[in-house]
């Protein structure tokens, strides 16, 4: 087991602890969880999925990379597949507090990244922030995304976003998890095929700027992320933090990195190229190439 979770996994009920004991045998155990792990869990517990969801939270938050707040926020994203995904926040010291993940962000992209086409609920361990409730709003479940949160009723995104502002409102009909396709050839070896790919799968209505960025690690393994556009702009997720984001619910760390490629347009409105070389010159990693689409 991944030492993160050792605390977190000391505290769970006996019963729980036995029956996802082995999920947690794999140091890099991918932070997901299968319908069909889901429903062992759940003949092993008794616990209807709400009740599972809540008691596997404090795991979800032990994948928090909080290095500045310790503030550990842990979501679940439950996906119409029936899969669940895991998200913690991160912060990345050296860099801006506007590269920060939150825990829902990292759940609900963690999802995205691993193809879950929509939302059915997301259960978290504390009161989504302003921002989450709005970059939550971008999803193509809508307002209707289920939020279960400790001690509450369960309520929707309806009633935590009331009056909202949204996709709408920009005439923005393709949303966060539809299937989108930007269609730019792929080149180059793997690591630059992986970037180009997440930069075809990226949510880019507002700017029409698609970018990806994959990572490759001293194993060989890869991980990529596509950015995710936001209404409001702000909230807007960096396909950089979609990578890490995936690196470190693996169980990996920065240093781990050995090479870094964004996919992005030489001639787009919007540049990914100074804030990924920025932050990931924060995290260690100077090793930092570019693929131009198109
Ligand atoms: O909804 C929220 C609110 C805050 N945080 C994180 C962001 C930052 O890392 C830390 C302190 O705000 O908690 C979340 O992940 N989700
Ligand atoms: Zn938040």
């Amino acid at each position: 087991m991944h030492p993160r979770f050792q605390s977190a996994f000391s505290q769970l009920p006996a019963d729980l602890q036995t029956a996802i004991a082995p999920v947690l045998a794999d140091a890099h155990f991918s932070a997901m969880l299968s319908a069909g792990q889901v429903s062992s869990l759940r003949s092993a517990t008794g616990l209807d999925e709400d009740a599972l969801a809540f008691a596997l939270l404090p795991l979800a938050a032990a994948c928090a990379r909080a290095d500045l707040s310790h503030f550990n926020v842990g979501a679940i994203a439950r996906g119409v597949s029936g899969t669940w995904y895991f998200g913690g926040n991160m912060e990345f010291l050296g860099a801006t507090m506007q590269q920060t993940v939150h825990a829902e962000q990292s759940a609900i992209s963690h999802a995205w990244l691993r193809g879950e086409k929509a939302l059915a609920a997301i259960t978290v361990n504390y009161t989504p922030c302003g921002h989450c409730r709005q970059f939550m709003n971008e999803l193509n479940s809508g307002l209707a995304l289920r939020i279960n949160l400790p001690g509450r009723a369960p309520h929707t995104l309806k009633d935590y976003l009331p009056d909202a502002f949204g996709p709408k409102d920009l005439d923005i009909k393709t949303l966060l998890m539809d299937e989108q396709d930007h269609g730019y050839p792929l080149q180059g070896d793997a690591l630059t095929q992986a970037a180009i790919k997440a930069a075809n799968r990226s949510h880019t209505p507002y700017s029409k700027s698609p970018s990806g960025v994959a990572l490759e690690l001293a194993d060989g393994t890869i991980f990529s992320g596509s950015y995710a556009e936001n209404a409001a702009f702000n909230p807007t997720l960096p396909p950089l933090q979609g990578a890490l984001n995936l690196l470190s619910l693996h169980g990996y760390d920065y240093p781990a990195i050995t090479r870094a490629m964004l996919a992005e347009r030489a001639d787009a409105p919007l540049i990914q190229w100074d804030a990924t070389v920025a932050t990931l010159k924060a995290l260690g990693c100077q090793n930092i190439d570019r693929v131009l689409l198109g």
